[in-house]
């Protein structure tokens, strides 16, 4: 996995740009390039070693978005961020011309939610050659979170991401190239959250980079109370808890928090192995 020994350090923070229009701008159609640059900027000097750019909302419910949209939305932030700022970009997209688009423009990674499944996808990632986070979900986002269920979800999550592994590697994929995610809140209970981050461990042993997304979600909440604005304690405290059991990123909107935490856990790391 070049990109991620090349040019980041692991753990690595991945700060969340918002390409999504938030309901209160122009009423939804284009996002301000110059505000998710200045976003990325303020990150970047806050230590940030990944940001990563989406312009479809995935959250419980969401509808989905029109291509020529998606692509209008991602598009000009990309561009904007390549050229100004020296920081890897990973792409949170599942369609297959979004991702050939975004590799002209220069992303480092394909963060697919749906893990390359749409129709295309896994031609496109193959043909950019990028690195491509795969990841866990139990239905789709409008009605993921009615009933989550699951015999074993450990199991399951990693049945499932090992299958989508082989089965991309069989269609060209190297597996060098992947990174696994369990998919926190896509279709799971607060309890299965909680046994998917309690045993990180056995995901991070299948051997490839795992990227971990808790931050303000409602898995937070459910166990701090908070509302999704106080959630940064929790969030660092769960990203710091995926970093000390082997996450290679953790996908945060609390940038300058995390990289603290990130460092604590990468000098303690360093240090211990200078005994051995
Ligand atoms: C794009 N994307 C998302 S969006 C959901 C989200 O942040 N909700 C949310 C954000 C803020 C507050 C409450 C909920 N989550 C992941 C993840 O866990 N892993 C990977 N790889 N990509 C991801």
């Amino acid at each position: 996995m070049t990109i991620l020994s090349e040019k980041t350090p692991s753990p690595a923070v991945m700060g969340v740009i918002n390409a999504t229009p938030d309901s209160f701008s122009d009423g939804g159609r284009f996002i301000d390039p110059d505000n998710a640059l200045s976003q990325a900027r303020a990150m970047v000097e806050a230590g940030v070693d990944w940001v990563d750019v989406g312009g479809e909302s995935t959250r419980p419910g969401a509808k989905p978005v029109p291509l020529q949209e998606e692509l209008d939305r991602v598009c000009p932030v990309i561009e904007a961020i390549h050229r100004e700022l020296d920081v890897p970009i990973s792409l949170d997209t599942s369609a297959p011309e979004v991702m050939r688009e975004g590799a002209r423009l220069g992303i480092s990674m394909i963060n697919d939610v749906r893990s390359l499944e749409r129709e295309g996808a896994v031609a496109a990632a193959r043909d950019t050659g990028l690195a491509v986070c795969i990841m866990h979900r139990q239905g789709e986002p409008e009605t993921m979170q009615d009933r989550p269920e699951y015999s074993n979800v450990l199991e399951e999550v990693l049945g499932y991401l090992d299958r989508r592994a082989a089965e991309l590697q069989a269609a060209g994929i190297p597996g060098d190239r992947l990174l696994y995610d369990p998919g926190f809140g896509f279709g799971k209970t607060l309890e299965h959250n909680l046994v998917l981050l309690e045993n990180l461990e056995a995901i991070v042993a299948r051997g490839w980079p795992v990227l971990a997304g808790m931050s303000r979600k409602s898995m937070i909440g459910g166990v701090t109370g908070r509302p999704v604005e106080e959630r940064m304690p929790g969030s660092v405290a769960a990203a710091t808890m995926a970093m000390m059991k082997g996450a290679a990123i953790v996908r945060v909107h609390d940038v300058k928090e995390t990289v603290d935490a990130a460092r604590m856990v990468r000098a303690a790391r360093e240090q211990g192995s200078l005994r051995e």
